[in-house]
């Protein structure tokens, strides 16, 4: 069998031979050995990107990338000649069409025509090679038998997915990446594949939010662990050994952890997806889900585990069997890292590194551990990788420095709390030649997001909520909100005014938060109300517009938030409604993101009076029925205590106080009634303004004379309106700002506004500065007021 092997890749290493040419870009590409792909940089300044090089520290070594022929995987993986020759094709096509029709009889043409057919035989030999192959590593390698059984040829444009060639990905991986769609890798997955997977280093990355950061550490984890199960196959099968005990060693190779539910299970998801075609188990453990399942899970010892800290920490500490096992650890991940070092929230995650095992340190210095490690092959006993991710890692000048100078401490047995990125990386293990990749840009937002704002009273917010929701609510949106009281109110409002909407916060039972997390994602024009537990990482398509009802704490916060649109290569935008108290905390977000400018978003005023009877119904609707739920949770919670201790309860009313009682009830109930009524005869027809908008038309890409046609329908039919309400031509569907989304109506009719950033600023230190002489002033006068009665009581003595 090993025989069979060997021979095969014998014919693969001849026909790469084969295929050289003199291409100098095809030749540097050959050239690079397998575990050492990445192109070399320079050593940049502090704030640019910088990749350390330096020899591979991972031990065990690697498969040579002759070793491998894709097509023994089912897929082929475009080579550079192919690709160059497919970008030719086009150029040359119409010169080869007329060396055809003109020298039929040509030698040359009839050496290209068994030149093509000699193509297909080798294309023929090839995929004949490859099912011989493919069986000979049927039995030589730990992937799925799944995948093996079938050698069906994927059919896509090669040329398609040529980026990825130079990241030197295992070819079942690729197999995956053709499958999701992705045709080439972003920025920080090229940044942080080779440094990650080839180079073995540790990796700092930081990079704008829906920038792909989860396969830059994710796709490194699979492809070591690829390799090193292909090698244990590859020494196994030499040595004719029996492979399976080999095939996966259910030791837990991966320690994933993010800072809440939803993005723990999401990486999940995205890992599986991309793992889609090896036998790579994945387990997410969060919180909220029966403990005893998850351990049921961890029964089966997945390689990689994705979790939250507290749930984590939860098992770790009962000594779960598979998480305690952390000797065999080759790669230990923090998403979103900025997060767990805040509020003292993640002292489990302390914990958690505290449990690490002191970091990199060989199986021949840990032979305690080894020895509990009895199915561990050498090839996997390698140094630990720390990588650390997020879109808003602000790293001190101070800590790149300390990077580059390799003087990172090797991890201490210390007391002192993770809070910052840098002590939890040195607590983590994080070695001193990491790689730190810094792509975001010096405002931290993302490029592709419009941001904007809208400047309102605080009672006109729900208002323009509205707004924004009705006029411009195509596609996915998430309105944030920083209390769940305000969570909560404006949910209830939005309901009352029959807008359909999902919450999401920290205080739902998370059967409920999966719940609102699926509707949300089902409905196409879906809305979420949430707090910021869904601020961070959550990947949602479609979602085009994100509001902040109200302003978080953190400029971090709002990057995040923000982030959940124009996610990949989709747009989006962002609307921050202001209102006059929250005008310096805006300026200061401004000032976080050097941005002297911002987008005011544009409102078509004639829909607001609509909007505000709306919504004065709404209002007193909810006034009601909170009333009455409250005063009916405030009944039913005295009859439980008073039954809890056995006491019957009596009214003590007179008659007169219960008829009144009775009679303010029914009179509260035909009002909400009333009011029910008004609203629905409202809301059944669609809001629409007393104008014409020719900015927004223009925007959608109506022409003049389109747009003249159908301000004459609108005429027509607000005219019908004011005669028969309801008549059949009131079925006349108007075209209006409802078909523009708030991305193209902010591109339309946006308008650029500067933020007066260091005088707003300044209003800002001038009005804590008056605050407190006014404090001084009043302390002084009640000191002096104090002592005057003083002296006249002295002076009575
Ligand atoms: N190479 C790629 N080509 C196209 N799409 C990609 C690629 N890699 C990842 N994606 C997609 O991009 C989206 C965002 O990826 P991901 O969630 O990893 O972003 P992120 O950088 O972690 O964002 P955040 O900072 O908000 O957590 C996902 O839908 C993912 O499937």
């Amino acid at each position: 069998m090993a025989e069979a092997a060997t021979s095969s890749m014998r014919k693969i290493k001849r026909k790469n031979r084969s295929l050289k040419t003199q291409d100098p870009e095809l030749d540097r590409l050959e050239s690079l050995p397998w575990n050492s792909s990445l192109p070399q940089q320079d050593e940049q300044d502090d704030s640019s990107f910088s990749l350390f090089t330096g020899s591979n520290e991972l031990e065990g070594g690697f498969l040579s990338l002759e070793e491998i022929d894709e097509a023994d995987y089912g897929l082929n993986i475009p080579d550079p000649e192919n690709h160059d020759r497919k970008h030719n094709s086009k150029q040359n096509k119409k010169l080869n069409e007329q060396k055809q029709n003109s020298t039929c009889s040509d030698g040359e043409t009839v050496n290209d025509e068994s030149s093509k057919s000699k193509v297909k035989k080798k294309k023929k030999k090839k995929s004949k090679d490859a099912k011989e192959n493919q069986k000979v590593q049927h039995s030589n390698t730990a992937v799925d038998a799944d995948v093996k059984d079938g050698v069906e040829e994927e059919s896509f444009d090669e040329t398609e997915y040529y980026a990825w060639n130079e990241l030197r990905l295992h070819p079942l991986l690729m197999k995956a990446i053709h499958k999701l769609g992705f045709k080439e890798p972003t920025p920080i997955q090229k940044a942080c594949i080779p440094a990650a997977a080839h180079q073995g280093k540790d990796v700092i990355g930081a990079a704008e939010t829906g920038s792909g950061k989860t396969l830059a550490f994710g796709l490194p984890i699979l492809q070591r662990l690829l390799e090193e199960r292909e090698k244990a196959a590859n020494v196994v099968g030499e040595k004719g050994e029996e492979v399976e005990k080999y095939a996966s060693t259910g030791l837990l190779r991966s320690l994933i952890i993010a800072p809440t539910r939803e993005l723990a299970l999401q990486v999940t998801d995205h890992l599986k997806a991309v793992a889609k075609y090896i036998n790579v188990r994945v387990t997410p453990i969060v919180g909220g889900i029966l403990a005893e399942k998850q351990e049921r899970l961890l029964k089966a010892r997945p390689e990689i585990v994705v979790g939250t800290p507290g749930r984590l920490w939860e098992l770790m500490s009962s000594g779960e069997k598979h998480l305690v096992e952390l000797h065999s650890l080759s790669f230990f991940v923090l998403d979103e890292a900025d997060r767990m070092v805040q509020n003292g929230h993640f002292k489990e995650l302390q914990s958690i590194i505290d449990m690490l095992p002191m970091s990199n340190i060989s199986s021949e210095n840990n032979s305690q551990d080894a020895q509990s490690c009895v199915t561990v092959s050498s090839v996997q006993r390698k140094k630990r990788q720390t990588l650390v991710f997020s879109a808003t890692v602000a790293l001190s000048a101070d800590f790149r420095k300390k990077l580059k100078r390799s003087s990172i401490q090797k991890k201490q047995p210390s007391t002192d709390s993770l809070d910052s990125i840098e002590t939890l990386s040195e607590r983590a293990g994080m070695r001193p030649n990491a790689a730190i990749i810094d792509l975001t840009n010096p405002s931290i937002l993302a490029a592709k997001i419009e941001e904007s704002f809208i400047e309102c009273t605080e009672d006109d917010k729900d208002a323009h909520l509205y707004y924004i929701l009705t006029v411009h609510g195509q596609g996915r949106t998430i309105v944030f909100c920083t209390s769940i009281a305000a969570l909560r109110h404006i949910s209830s409002i939005l309901r009352i005014l029959g807008v359909n909407v999902w919450t999401l916060h920290a205080q739902m039972q998370q059967r409920a938060r999966l719940k609102a997390m699926d509707r949300f994602r089902e409905k196409e024009n879906g809305i979420l109300v949430a707090t910021d537990v869904a601020a961070r990482g959550l990947d949602i398509p479609g979602i085009k517009t994100v509001v902040h009802y109200q302003l978080p704490h953190s400029a971090e916060v709002y990057v995040h938030r923000s982030g959940r649109t124009a996610r990949a290569s989709a747009e989006g935008c962002s609307i921050a409604l202001i209102s006059p108290k929250d005008t310096s905390k805006f300026a200061s977000l401004c000032k976080s993101f050097s941005k002297d400018t911002f987008q005011r978003f544009p409102l078509e005023n004639s829909y607001m009076p609509e909007i505000l009877k709306r919504l004065s119904l709404a209002r007193q609707i909810d006034k009601i029925t909170r009333k009455d739920s409250q005063e009916k949770a405030e009944q039913s919670w005295f009859d439980r205590n008073a039954s809890s201790v056995d006491l019957v309860t009596e009214n003590y009313d007179s008659e007169e106080e219960q008829v009144n009682k009775h009679r303010q009830k029914k009179a509260s109930s035909k009002k909400l009634k009333n009011l029910q009524t008004e609203l629905s005869m409202l809301i059944s027809r669609p809001l629409q303004s007393k104008t014409f908008s020719h900015r927004y038309l223009a925007g959608a890409g109506v022409t003049p004379l389109v747009q003249e046609q159908l301000q004459e329908l609108a005429r027509q039919k607000l005219s019908d309106r004011k005669g028969a309400v309801f008549g059949k031509k009131g079925k006349l569907v108007v075209i209006g700002q409802d078909c523009v989304d708030a991305l193209h109506a902010l591109r339309s009719a946006g308008e650029e506004v500067r933020m007066d950033i260091k005088d707003s600023t300044g209003r800002q230190r001038n009005a804590v500065s008056s605050k407190r002489k006014r404090k001084e002033e009043k302390t002084r006068l009640r000191d002096q007021r104090k002592k005057k009665k003083r002296d006249v009581n002295q002076d009575d003595e």
